[in-house]
């Protein structure tokens, strides 16, 4: 067992795309959607201690719950439950909040899946991946996805996966103008629940096979969003302002993000918006590929 202190990356999940297609008997929804994942994200530390600790630092550090709500101890219960007392000896956690909390971008879901993966490695459990699928579609539905952390369609509540290969890193930039959305009121608020799903994606997975593709998809949760949340409109207005290629909300919101042609680019864009908005969150970043390993410690 390796007891040093290790560091674990919970990356930014971006829906590019999210069409809501269905509703289960149950009250969730059927989704469809291309969803890719960002080097920008909260980081989790976990050393083996004498007794279970957690801390929080970070930006939105004050936004999370300290106590068993937490996700990142909600999954590390989990795991522990699973695998048994035994075996899973006490551990102190970090977690570094980089990402705005209830923001669409999955960062409490990629806080979880980055807990699960680290402590299967620091405590050397044999669990695998369905099973870890499993725990983690308990924690959420957007849990899996984090889990595999890479460019996919995701299907059902958004635990059925199809990687997609070959897709190329995108230049981003992540707008949130401070406000928090719940992803429940959202999804109760749509106006059609039956949805057709996604269009095949195109033959290049790069900024203009990309483009044009999102041009003909949307996110089925914007206008819902956006009628609760009138800032939503102004962080799109933001990100067209400042050169994006293409804008869109993610996920249940409020955050926004631009497509950019080159990480420079992105980079300027996003120092433009943060001058404009210096309270907003604001973020230029790039997508994890389809071939990068997104589990390796920081
Ligand atoms: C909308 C999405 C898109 O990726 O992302 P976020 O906006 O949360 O980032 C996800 O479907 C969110 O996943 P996650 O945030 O893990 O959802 P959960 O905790 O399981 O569910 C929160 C609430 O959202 C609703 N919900 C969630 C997922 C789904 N497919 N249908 C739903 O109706 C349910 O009302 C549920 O009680
Ligand atoms: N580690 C965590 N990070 C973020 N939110 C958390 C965490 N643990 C629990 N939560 C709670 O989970 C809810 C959803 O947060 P989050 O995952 O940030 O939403 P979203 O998926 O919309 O980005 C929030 O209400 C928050 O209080």
């Amino acid at each position: 067992m390796n007891s040093g202190a290790r560091t674990w990356a919970a990356h930014a999940k971006i829906n590019l795309a999210l069409h809501v297609t269905g509703r289960r008997d149950d009250g969730y929804h059927r989704i469809e959607s291309l969803a890719v994942f960002t080097r920008f994200g909260d980081r989790v530390e976990t050393e083996l201690a004498d007794s279970d600790t957690f801390s929080v630092s970070g930006r939105y550090a004050s936004a999370v719950p300290l106590d068993d709500s937490n996700l990142v101890l909600r999954a590390r219960d989990a795991l522990r439950k699973e695998a048994g007392l035994q075996g899973t000896p006490p551990v102190a956690i970090r977690l570094e909040k980089n990402l705005p909390v209830a923001a669409g971008i999955g960062g409490g879901s990629s806080d979880a899946a980055a807990v699960l993966r680290g402590l299967i490695r620091i405590w050397n459990l044999d669990i695998d991946n369905a099973v870890l699928a499993r725990i983690g579609l308990a924690l959420g539905a957007d849990v899996p996805m984090c889990l595999a952390a890479k460019p996919l369609i995701a299907r059902g509540i958004g635990e059925e996966l199809s990687m997609v290969p070959d897709f190329s890193s995108l230049g981003l930039v992540l707008v949130n103008p401070g406000t928090a959305v719940a992803t429940a009121d959202v999804f109760k608020a749509l106006a059609r629940r039956d949805n057709e799903g996604l269009p095949p994606l195109p033959r290049v997975l790069d900024f203009h096979g990309v483009r044009n593709w999102l041009e003909i998809t949307r996110n089925d949760l914007e206008p819902a969003a956006l009628a609760m949340q009138p800032a939503i409109g102004r962080a799109l207005s933001q990100l067209t302002r400042a050169g994006a290629g293409f804008a869109r909300m993610s996920g249940s919101g409020a955050t926004c993000f631009g497509l950019f042609e080159t990480g420079n680019v992105a980079k300027r864009a996003a120092a433009e918006i943060r001058g404009r908005q210096p309270d907003w969150f604001v973020a230029a970043t790039r997508s994890l590929t389809s071939e990068a390993d997104p589990h390796g410690q920081d």
